[in-house]
Order: structure tokens, then C-alpha cells, then sequence
């Protein structure tokens, strides 16, 4: 019975004080985007991942907020499309393979190609390093770096380095997320 009035509780409190985040995920193929939406979203961690074609929408509730989430896909003829997504939103995560260093470059250029977009100016920049729960990663500090995000001075940033496999940091990156909402 007291596991009824909590679920009744709960129900009424989200009716009151449920609020929203909209977020957009891009970054270069096979970054771990789509492992990042999945794992959140079910807490299922799977090698078989298909690359994206064009984007997925997935809507999750994390305790009282609801997040609208756009899984861009990264394949260089889809990266036009980003700006469309992360038009209007309230955070843009851009996912990194922290273990690809011959990709930083690329990811770079896109992601200062994106940011430099006037429609976006403003939406607060969430980088993850992915993929550090393999050797050759590299951290925070060298990410920031190498992706010159402190040059970027119209918005607010954060970095994390994280992996979708192990779930590491994936909490203080939920915790940023929830912190968007409205
Ligand atoms: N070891 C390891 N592998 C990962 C991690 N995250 C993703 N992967 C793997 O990286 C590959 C690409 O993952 P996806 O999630 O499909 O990448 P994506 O960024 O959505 O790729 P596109 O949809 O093509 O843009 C898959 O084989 C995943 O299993 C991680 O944290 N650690
Ligand atoms: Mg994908």
C-alpha cells in the first residue's frame, strides 16, 4: 500500500513539476551517438549498433524531466543537415571517439563549422569523449585542445570523457542534461 501513495505522489508531483529538455546529439560517424541514446534511454549497452541514415527521435523521461532527443547521423553526406536539428534546442551534445586521434581534425573543423552558424548562436555545448574504456583515449584536457573548445566564448561548454560501454560519467552527464531543462 505504501508503494501506491508513492506512485500516486510521484504522478501528481510530475504533473506539477515536470519539465523539458530538447536536445540535439551530433558528431562524426560511428562517434557512439546512437549508443549513447540507447544507453540512456534503456540502460542496454550493444556492440550492434547500425549507422544512422538521417536521424532517430527518441522522448525519455529521467525523474521529472522529459527529454526530446535527435540522433543526427555523422556520414559526411548528413552533416548538412545538423544545423536543422540543432536549431531551436536547448542543448547540443557533440559525441567524440576520444580513441580515433586521426579524426580530431575533422571534428573540429565540423564542429566550429556548426557553431559558427547564426542560428545556433548561444545553445549551451556538451562534448563528450567517448570510448574510455579503451587504452590510446585521451582526456579531458587534451580534447579541449584539440577541438579548441576554449575558443569558444558565445555559449556555455563543458567536457566530459566518458564511455557508453562501461556507463562511466554517464550520470554527471544526465545531471547536465536535466540542468537544460525548463
Ligand atoms: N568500446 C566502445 N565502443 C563504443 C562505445 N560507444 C560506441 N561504441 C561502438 O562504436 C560503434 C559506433 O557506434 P554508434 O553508436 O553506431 O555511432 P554513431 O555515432 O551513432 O554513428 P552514425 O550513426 O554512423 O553517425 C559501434 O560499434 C559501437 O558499439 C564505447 O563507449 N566504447
Ligand atoms: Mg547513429
Amino acid at each position: 500500500m505504501p508503494g501506491f501513495f508513492t506512485s500516486i505522489f510521484q504522478w501528481i508531483s510530475g504533473l506539477f513539476f515536470s519539465k523539458q529538455a530538447e536536445i540535439a546529439v551530433v558528431g562524426l560517424q560511428a562517434s557512439g551517438k546512437t549508443s549513447f541514446v540507447n544507453v540512456i534511454t534503456s540502460g542496454q549497452w550493444s556492440e550492434d549498433v547500425v549507422p544512422t541514415v538521417a536521424f532517430n527521435f527518441r522522448k525519455i523521461r529521467k525523474g521529472n524531466v522529459t527529454m526530446k532527443i535527435w540522433d543526427v547521423a555523422g556520414q559526411p553526406k548528413f552533416r548538412s543537415m545538423w544545423e536543422r536539428y540543432c536549431n531551436g534546442v536547448d542543448a547540443i551534445v557533440f559525441v567524440v571517439d576520444s580513441v580515433d586521434h586521426d579524426k580530431f581534425n575533422t571534428a573540429r573543423f565540423e564542429l566550429h563549422q556548426l557553431l559558427g552558424q547564426p542560428t545556433l548562436v548561444g545553445v549551451p555545448l556538451l562534448v563528450l569523449g567517448n570510448k574510455n574504456d579503451l587504452d590510446g583515449h585521451v582526456p579531458v584536457k587534451e580534447l579541449i585542445r584539440n577541438l579548441q573548445l576554449d575558443k569558444i566564448s558565445d555559449r556555455p561548454v563543458s567536457c566530459y570523457s566518458c564511455s557508453m560501454k562501461s556507463q562511466h560519467n554517464l550520470d554527471i552527464v544526465l545531471q547536465w542534461l536535466a540542468g537544460r531543462s525548463h
